[in-house]
């Protein structure tokens, strides 16, 4: 199975590069300049030289704060772009995964989100990426849309991250405790992706296959208690504790509002793909402990 994935660097496509030989698949990441987003003309040309089986659009203007002055760039990345690749794949005769994000809710609920339930976005990310649903859906029948939230992993810009890097220059960090969701692991996301990839590939003609999945972690956790457990995780390794300060999200003004909940409810994907990620807490010890060891060596003289 050729898989061809839009974005070299991103979180997603570098795990799925990394997943794919485990799974009997053969990985192409297409990126900017050949394969742009925000040029539609170079999308068609650039999926059908990879010639692929299926289509996994992991590409995407992810920079959630940004997306409130540059909503036209957000949109033509992430819905026109998005729409641009589903009909490509499609005159290809082949499906697209589209990865798509929690942040399409509003927040509002009490409950884990379902695939049914309402949409609503609060931000310009999530509205551009509400609308790249729409597109991808309006472009090919054969398609799923995998959304996901809160992805982390051994590399590319993330929150794990970025508490690592704070923790070394503080002993405190201050972390909001009243926005609710799932932390994933990309390469828990990449294990997954592949699975329904092999599935939408082997069962053309299936529409219960096809349409719109939830694809998190099991379990759930605050952006303050996930902190905690990264530090946690951390000081199991060696390093220095660190104090996590609970506040309001009205104490971290940021452009962008998110919502206050944010969990996604696995059990369609599961009843359907057969695909059930890990609970996080496992994969982000693997994650902090693969991250601590690359620094280990780096520092080794
Ligand atoms: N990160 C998260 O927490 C979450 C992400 N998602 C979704 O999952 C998917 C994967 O996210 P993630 O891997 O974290 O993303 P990253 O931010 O790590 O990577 C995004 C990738 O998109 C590429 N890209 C941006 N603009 C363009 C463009 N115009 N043309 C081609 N490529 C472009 C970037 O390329 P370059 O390297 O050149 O900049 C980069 O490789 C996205 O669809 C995102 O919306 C969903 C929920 C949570
Ligand atoms: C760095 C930092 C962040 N925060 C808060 C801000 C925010 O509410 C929360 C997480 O910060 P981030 O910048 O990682 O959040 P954000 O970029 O909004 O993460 C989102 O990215 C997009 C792409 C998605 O699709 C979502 O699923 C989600 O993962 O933590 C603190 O409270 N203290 C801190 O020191
Ligand atoms: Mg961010």
């Amino acid at each position: 199975m050729r898989v061809v994935v839009t974005g070299r660097e991103g979180q997603v496509a570098r795990a799925l590069a990394e997943r794919a030989s485990s799974a009997g698949a053969t990985l192409i990441a297409l990126g900017r300049p050949e394969l742009d987003l925000e040029r539609p003309q170079s999308i068609a040309p650039a999926l059908a030289a990879a010639r692929p089986d299926i289509v996994v659009n992991a590409a995407a203007y992810t920079a959630v704060d940004h997306a409130e002055s540059e909503e036209a760039q957000a949109f033509a990345v992430n819905a026109a772009g998005a729409g641009a690749v589903a009909a490509a794949a499609r005159a290809l005769g082949v499906p697209v995964i589209q990865i798509s994000t929690d942040y399409v809710f509003d927040g509002s609920s009490l409950l884990p989100y379902r695939e049914e339930d309402a949409t609503g976005p609060v931000s310009a990310y999530g509205r551009s990426k509400l609308a790249g649903e729409q597109a991808v859906a309006a472009a090919t029948p054969d398609h799923a849309i995998l959304r996901t939230a809160w992805v982390y992993a051994p590399f590319g810009k993330n929150f794990v991250r970025t508490m690592l890097r704070l923790g070394e220059e503080r002993s405190e960090v201050a972390v909001v405790g009243d926005q609710t969701g799932c932390p994933t692991s990309a390469l828990d996301i990449a294990d997954a992706v592949l699975s329904v990839a092999r599935n939408l590939v082997a069962g053309p003609g299936d529409p219960a296959l096809r349409g719109v999945f939830h694809m998190a972690a099991q379990g759930e956790a605050d952006w303050a208690s996930f902190a905690e457990a990264i530090f946690a995780e951390a000081a199991a390794h060696g390093r220095a504790p660190v104090a996590v300060r609970r506040i309001a999200t009205s104490d971290y003004p940021t452009p962008a509002r998110r919502p206050a909940n944010s969990r996604l409810d696995g059990t369609k994907l599961a009843a359907i793909h057969g695909v059930r990620l890990p609970p996080w807490r496992g994969s982000l010890a693997a994650c902090v402990a693969r991250l601590l060891q690359q620094e280990a060596l780096e520092r080794q003289p």
